[in-house]
């Protein structure tokens, strides 16, 4: 069998939502009681599941249009109407993913830098991490509206390396979905996707990256720190 190529790296650029934390209960939470305010039929788990990936607007955006009609007066209300419910329970039901709080430890350890790149918006994303109690364990943490295009695009990660004070190249991202393993491509870092996120209804195995994780700590196994 081929040895599994290691990546020379200096730091770890991590997803949020469906790769450190297990946030979907908060998201169908809230993406339900705006629904219901909007007097609008409330939507599944797994189909709000499959909304989550590029920002909050996005979400309300597709709650409020798959299969359904909405104008544009809507769903700025319904992104009002879900800011208000998120940052009530944003947490709630909250949880850190089994391998995450020793793969960090582990990083910490070899020396590198730690980031979160998220497309979740500071307003929740910052709240968020204290309370999970990841407030001081990130180096840099750039949110989807830290910068002015969410991933797909590559500038949060380029945002986040310039924080770091690396290069592109001598990053990893670790992520859940297109989103994610397109940035990081278009950014020319390594990319890993674990299998247990949110990839908005598309099978991980189908996103091109350099491997999928069942476990963030897999990724210790990829990594020679530069
Ligand atoms: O907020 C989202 O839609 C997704 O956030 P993520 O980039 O941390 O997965
Ligand atoms: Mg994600």
């Amino acid at each position: 069998m081929a040895a599994v190529e290691r990546f020379p790296v200096r730091a770890v650029l991590f997803d949020l939502d469906g790769t450190l934390l297990d946030t979907i209960g908060d998201l169908v939470e809230a993406a339900n009681r705006m629904l219901a305010e909007l007097g609008r039929p409330l939507r599944s788990p797994a189909q709000i599941h499959s909304f989550v990936g590029k920002g909050v607007a996005m979400l309300v955006r597709r709650c409020l249009t798959e299969d359904a009609h909405a104008t544009e007066v809507e769903i700025e209300r319904g992104i009002e109407v879900f800011r208000r419910h998120y940052a009530e329970i944003n947490g709630d039901t909250t949880r850190i993913y089994p391998g995450i709080e020793d793969t960090l430890q582990a990083m910490r350890t070899l020396g590198l830098k730690l980031a979160v790149v998220t497309n979740k918006a500071e307003e929740f994303t910052l709240p968020l991490l204290e309370r999970m109690g990841f407030a001081g364990r990130f180096d840099a943490v750039v949110s989807g509206d830290s910068v002015a295009t969410k991933k797909p695009d590559p500038a949060m990660l380029h945002h986040a390396c310039g924080l770091l004070g690396i290069g592109a190249a001598q990053a990893l991202m670790i992520g859940d979905s297109a989103n994610d393993a397109l940035a990081a491509r278009a950014a020319g870092m390594p990319v890993l996707l674990v299998d247990y996120g949110y990839s908005e209804g598309m099978p991980v195995d189908t996103i091109e990256c350099d491997g999928l994780l069942s476990s963030a700590l897999e990724a210790l196994d990829r990594i020679a720190v530069a």
